[in-house]
């Protein structure tokens, strides 16, 4: 579980956004300070897709999703925050001033932790007034399921700091990783620079394309490094005689040069033409929200496969998993909010409203969310064990148009042995606007017989402990109430 319980993020676009998510997932509350009057709402796009990647990792008990507040200036973010994760444009003048900024207003015990891909932590706390609690958190894309986080301090950094973060960042499913001495790139980005450096000659000199140097990768030395690395991986290519042998054999060709070593091609408009066109070819029409869903779906097959297998990232999801289910589970009285949708154009009827069968689609996922919090994944489908929706009462209350962002309220309105009572409330989240209402009874189910059985044993003691924390909230508005009832 979070050591902390208050985060501030400065900059909430790809990787801020990717913080924010996992922050919030660990039950951390988040404020954000972002210029950018678009922020919350490309956040909103990038959480739709963590919230169903950490679903897919996270199919049994999770914390509590912590509040996320998008604020309107810096100093209101970092009030009151434990850690701060300035996630800022990457420039030295720019990331100065807002960390001096934070500085300023941040309480005195704070982390102060930069996503820099590069820059050096020495330079980036020159104008602090209290340096040693700057650290640099490098993380990777998409932060909500990459595991590492490369630890930089600065020539004036604390070493209490660079322990506090690494609790912190363990504590959130993470692997962090402390760099000894602060270079450049630090390791990570060094190593893909080198790589892509290599591309970049590859593509310009016509050897390959940028699709073949994709698959080069993806169906050869891909599937090594995400279980053993590049060292662990050439020990055993030199056989039984391991890396002393390698060396001997693979040593020498360092010096033929096999590579184009350090030169770095120039980024003329022709090569940046070339790579452009060649990649939106290789993406064949699919969108980058498309992409980046199949690049998490993989991801978590990825992460799950080598769970199993108890290796590597996967060992370490094993053992924040199990953190997990140990920890006392968090029932606060309020609402879950665990769905959020966005209204595309085939959602739409011939009034222009959102049609329907849509409303019931945005509950039945909600539906779907409230029991895989409680627990129901594969293993307790597998076991012969469901719910079924026995009942279901839809009011339409307001309009929802086309880009419309839904975010779903569910409830526990009352559940005993067998039966399951769920609320949802459907909102806008733009101004909160109540578009409709859910109400559906459940049925617990032995799948192979047939019949409505008692939830036992975790399922049980989930599900009593949210009915009676949701117990004390006051009765929603509309509950109950019969078709043609007035008011
Ligand atoms: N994109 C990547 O793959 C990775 C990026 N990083 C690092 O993360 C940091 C952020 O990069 P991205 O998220 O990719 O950039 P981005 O461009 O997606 O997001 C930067 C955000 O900062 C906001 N911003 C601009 N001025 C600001 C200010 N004065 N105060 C607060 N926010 C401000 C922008 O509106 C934008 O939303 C950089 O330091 C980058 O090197 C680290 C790891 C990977
Ligand atoms: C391109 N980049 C230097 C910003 C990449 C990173 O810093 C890490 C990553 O996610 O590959």
């Amino acid at each position: 579980m979070a050591t902390l319980t208050k985060a501030a993020v400065i900059g909430g676009g790809v990787i801020g956004g990717g913080w924010i998510a996992r922050f919030a997932q660990n039950g951390l509350d988040v404020a954000v300070y972002d210029p950018d009057p678009q922020a919350e709402a490309k956040f909103g796009r990038l959480m739709e897709n963590a919230a169903h990647a950490f679903g897919r990792l996270i199919d049994g008990a999770r914390p509590r999703l912590g509040a996320i507040r998008f604020v309107s200036s810096l100093a209101e973010a970092v009030a009151g925050a434990e850690i701060v994760q300035e996630s800022a444009p990457e420039r030295l003048d720019l990331k100065q001033r807002i960390l001096a900024e934070i500085d300023a207003h941040a309480p005195p015990e704070a982390i102060v932790a930069s996503s820099t891909s590069g820059l050096l932590p020495s330079e980036l706390q020159a104008t602090m007034t209290r340096p040693e609690r700057l650290v640099v958190a490098h993380p990777f894309n998409p932060v909500y399921l990459i595991p590492l986080v490369e630890l930089v301090g600065g020539a004036r950094t604390a070493p209490a700091t660079i322990e506090r973060a690494r609790a912190f960042y363990a504590a959130l499913g993470m692997k962090p990783i402390h760099i000894r001495k602060e270079i450049e790139a630090f390791v990570g980005d060094r190593l893909l620079e080198a790589l892509w450096r290599e591309a970049l000659w590859l593509v310009q000199d016509d050897i390959a394309t940028v699709e073949e140097i994709d698959e080069v990768i993806r169906y050869s030395f891909g599937l090594r490094w995400a279980q053993m690395g590049l060292f662990q991986i050439y020990r055993i290519a030199g056989g039984e005689a391991g890396m002393r042998h390698f060396m001997a054999q693979f040593g020498p060709c360092l010096q033929w040069p096999w590579t184009k070593l350090t030169d770095v091609p120039e980024l003329t408009e022709a090569l940046i033409d070339k790579i452009s066109h060649q990649s939106d070819a290789q993406a064949a029409g699919l969108s980058i929200r498309r992409l980046e869903r199949i690049r998490d779906d993989n991801l978590v097959a990825i992460l799950k496969a080598l769970e199993k297998e108890d290796w590597g990232a996967g060992a370490l999801l094993k053992a924040y998993r199990a953190g997990l289910a140990g920890a006392p589970a968090a029932t606060p009285a309020e609402p879950l909010r665990l769905h959020a949708a966005e209204v595309p154009e085939d959602w739409l009827d011939y009034n222009g409203h959102i049609t329907e069968h849509r409303y019931l689609q945005v509950l039945g996922d909600a539906t779907d969310a409230v029991l895989a919090h409680l627990g129901l994944d594969a293993a307790y489908l597998a076991s012969g064990r469901s719910f079924f929706t026995v009942e279901t009462h839809i009011r339409h209350l307001g309009e929802g148009h086309r880009g419309d962002r839904l975010g779903v309220e569910s409830r526990v309105l009352s559940a005993d042995a067998k039966r399951l009572h769920l609320f949802h409330a459907i909102r806008r989240e733009r101004d909160g606007a109540l578009l409709a209402t859910g109400e559906h009874m459940l049925l617990h189910v032995d799948t192979k017989a047939g019949r409505a059985v008692a939830t036992e044993g975790a399922m049980a003691e989930r599900i009593a402990a949210l009915a009676a924390a949701h117990a004390g909230l006051p009765a929603p508005d509309g509950a109950g109430r019969r078709v043609g009832e007035r008011g």
